[in-house]
């Protein structure tokens, strides 16, 4: 699904209204009725005693008013407490005028500010996606009253003070911390993004009916990938039932190895000989239809006995890896995990960019070398994938302000050397050759443990070796297959216990429910 910009929201909402002959009143109804669900669910009327909404004097605030209106018939103890202003939008008005007389109402002033206890049920309402400068005065009054309180809050739409798509311009303005952000149709992109955690808390998508046909003409770099269960295809279900964005196509029964391809994987080194067994591991259950991995002579044994599977070449140094194999076998190469960065390992990795004439995956200690060499990356071949976390990208760019400049350089990168850029955190970010971003949805904290990376490139590297799949659509699939992985794998051992290894049992799992037609 696509992410869009605060400006195009604003449009969204006016081309929803257009389209459907509605008007904003009853869009806001909608917004505020999907809210009042997604509050049902979760919070009581009879444990939820104490419920305050906070309200601006926009859209957001007007989206407060009536949830107020709702909930107090659904049976909440509801209170409002309302920022005075010189103006208010329409609907706002509207909403404020339709309240049942009965709820009690405060205005707030700084000497005024509402009676919080960490039992009360805070709905913040007060700004959203209208939100033009950082938060002073009153309003910076009432947002550290609330901030300074032990209560549970729930945000509309966004967190009063963050902005829906840019970075805070005055670092020092306060910002709703909510536990959980119920928003309308699409994510926000500040939703994604690691300095906003602690403001958004986890964050949950309504379905207010918004315009389809201009989200699917908004032009935009930045797009979130979820898992979605496949619908069945065939008689079970008709052609309108929606399919998921990403689906691995299915095997044809007459397929061979060479569909799956041959992969090379160059990894390891002496005490890393297991990113090498572990990736190795990703790349045959990823599906790949033969495999070779490259060690160092100290990994030969190791290879052959955990992965009888695959063919293994021995370099003649023991401890690195320091000879470049014949590449003619090979439909895709993959080079890093537990590599090492002696000098001999350089140059086998500058021989490969030199020379590969087939998709490239480089991970780990091959991106540190070329962030240690960054000559070497005009040797990049077209659609190279490069697997980085946040350290590996550093040293591959430069220093970064913010988590909105790290994606400005992360698109940068991609373009300027036309390759496939996964920058690896909770929400993955998958930088495409033509400026476009993918973040994806699934996987959990439990992944950030040793050997998860090496599990990630095994599985990209078969994907890429796939004849069958193009090198943005393999990478994404990988990206989103791993995470999966790690879901399912983390339903088993919980996230703390949960080792790459796991990861490499659960791939084929997670690979079948991507596959077209299945039944997940
Ligand atoms: N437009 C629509 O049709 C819909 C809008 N919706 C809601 O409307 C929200 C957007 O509403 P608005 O565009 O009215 O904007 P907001 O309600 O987010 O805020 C706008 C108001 O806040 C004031 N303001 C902005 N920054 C301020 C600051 N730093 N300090 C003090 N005042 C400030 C503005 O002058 C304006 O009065 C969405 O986030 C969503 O909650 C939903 O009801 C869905 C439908
Ligand atoms: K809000």
């Amino acid at each position: 699904m696509k992410l869009l910009s605060a400006a195009q929201i604003r449009e969204l909402d006016q081309a929803t209204i257009r389209e459907q002959r509605t008007t904003s009143t009853e869009l806001m109804e909608r917004a505020a009725t999907a809210v009042a669900e997604w509050l049902l669910s979760h919070y009581d009327p009879h444990t939820a005693t104490d419920v305050l909404l906070l309200c601006g004097p926009g859209n957001n605030g007007g989206d407060g008013l009536a949830l107020a209106r709702l909930l107090y018939y659904a049976g909440y103890a509801v209170r409002l407490a309302l920022l005075p202003a010189e103006k208010y939008s329409d609907d706002y008005q509207h909403n404020h005028h339709v309240l049942p007389k009965i709820i009690p109402v405060q205005e707030l002033a700084t000497d005024a500010l509402p009676d919080i206890q960490p039992t009360t049920l805070v709905i913040d309402a007060l700004f959203g996606t209208g939100l033009t400068r950082p938060l002073a005065g009153l309003p910076a009054d009432v947002v550290r009253h609330l901030n300074a309180s032990h209560a549970r809050v729930v945000a509309i739409d966004l967190p009063s003070g963050l902005l829906a798509d840019a970075p805070q311009p005055d670092p020092e303005a306060p910002v709703v911390r909510a536990a959980h952000t119920v928003s309308f149709g699409l994510p926000k992109l500040a939703f994604l993004l690691p300095q906003n955690a602690e403001y958004v808390g986890e964050w949950h998508l309504q379905d207010i009916r918004l315009s389809q046909q201009f989200i699917d003409h908004a032009d935009t770099p930045w797009h979130f990938t979820r898992y979605t269960k496949p619908q069945p295809d065939g008689w079970a279900a008709p052609h309108t039932v929606p399919q998921p964005e990403l689906q691995l196509p299915r095997r044809n029964k007459f397929a061979y190895k060479n569909t799956f391809g041959h992969a090379l994987l160059l990894a390891g080194s002496r005490g890393k000989v297991g990113a090498a067994v572990l990736s190795s591991g990703a790349c045959l259950r990823g599906g790949v239809g033969l495999l070779t991995v490259a060690v160092p002579g100290c990994g030969y044994d190791i290879i052959q006995t955990t992965r009888p599977e695959a063919m293994c070449l021995a370099d003649t140094q023991a401890d690195f890896i320091s000879e470049l194999p014949d590449l003619k076998p090979y439909q895709a190469i993959g080079i890093g995990p537990g590599l090492g960065q002696e000098e001999a390992s350089r140059a086998v990795l500058e021989k490969l960019l030199r020379e590969a004439q087939v998709p490239l995956v480089i991970d780990a200690d091959a991106l540190n070398l070329l962030g240690a060499h960054r000559e070497l990356l005009d040797l990049l071949p077209e659609n190279t994938v490069l697997t980085p976390h946040l350290g590996e990208f550093a040293r591959l760019t430069e220093k970064t302000k913010d988590d909105y400049h790290r994606l400005d350089l992360l698109r940068d990168f991609a373009q300027r050397h036309r390759c496939i850029v996964v920058l690896k955190g909770a929400y993955t970010a998958t930088a495409a050759p033509d400026g476009q971003v993918y973040f994806n949805g699934t996987g959990n904290p439990g992944m950030g443990t040793g050997g998860s990376g090496d599990v990630l490139t095994g599985l990209l590297l078969a994907l890429r070796a796939d004849q069958r799949l193009d090198p943005l659509l393999a990478t994404r699939l990988a990206v989103l297959a791993h995470g999966r992985a790690g879901d399912l794998a983390a339903a088993h051992t919980g996230e703390a216990g949960l080792l790459a290894g796991d990861l490499v049992q659960h791939i084929g799992p997670a690979l079948r429910e991507l596959e077209a037609g299945s039944l997940g």
